[in-house]
């Protein structure tokens, strides 16, 4: 992360700290409540510049025998330092995701995922996320992303028309 870093401001439309934040898509893999094969991510403005979210490991998400899989891991925190951008304002996408699997993660527990802003620099929003099993001292896994802001407008216009939710979409009605 660089050393010199843009002052970090809470945008003043933003959920604050323990109300639910906002949807960007309903279809969305990882938060959309209608997306028919998605983790259903419900997740909660938290302190400071936070998201916070509990993710039951369901059968469905298994890898190794009993354990999640890395990519269900890694799409879960995709999608939670993801939201994290929404708190300063700016629509932005993931360029970089790095993930360290510290523990395996047993099938039938809660996993209990926060993501914070750590910088912003320019366009890119410097996050780290953090997993655990009801017991904060203990992460079973980590997660650094660079997420680069964008015109959502004109990032998503060339490919708007594969959405399941395209007319909706070009109506302008939902934010992404
Ligand atoms: C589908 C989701 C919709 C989300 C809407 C918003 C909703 C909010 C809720 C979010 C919840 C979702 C969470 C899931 C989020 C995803 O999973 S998003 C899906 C995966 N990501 C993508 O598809 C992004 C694909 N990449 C791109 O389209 C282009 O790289 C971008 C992001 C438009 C940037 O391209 P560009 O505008 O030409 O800008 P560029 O100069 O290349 O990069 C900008 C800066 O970033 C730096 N940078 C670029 N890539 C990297 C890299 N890999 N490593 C380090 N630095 C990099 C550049 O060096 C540059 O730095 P500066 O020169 O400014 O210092």
């Amino acid at each position: 992360m660089p050393e010199e870093l843009d002052e970090l401001v809470r945008h003043p439309k933003t959920s604050r700290p323990g109300e639910p934040m906002r949807p960007h898509n309903m279809v969305c893999f990882g938060c959309g409540e209608q997306s028919p094969r998605g983790l259903h991510l419900e997740m909660f403005a938290g302190e400071g510049f936070s998201v916070v979210a509990e993710m039951p490991v369901e059968h469905w998400m298994e890898g190794g025998p009993g354990v999640i899989h890395g990519g269900i891991l890694s799409s879960a925190f995709d999608d939670v330092m993801g939201m994290t951008p929404r708190l300063i304002g700016p629509a932005a996408v993931t360029v970089h995701l790095q993930v360290d699997f510290m523990r395996p993660i047993p099938v039938g527990e809660t996993l209990h995922l926060r993501a914070e802003i750590l910088g912003k620099q320019g366009r890119k929003i410097y996050t780290e996320g953090v997993a655990h099993l009801g017991d904060p001292t203990t992460p079973v896994a980590r997660a650094h992303g660079i997420f680069v802001t964008i015109d959502a407008r004109k990032h998503f216009a060339e490919h708007v028309e594969r959405s399941a939710r395209a007319d909706e979409f070009k109506a302008g009605k939902p934010q992404v």
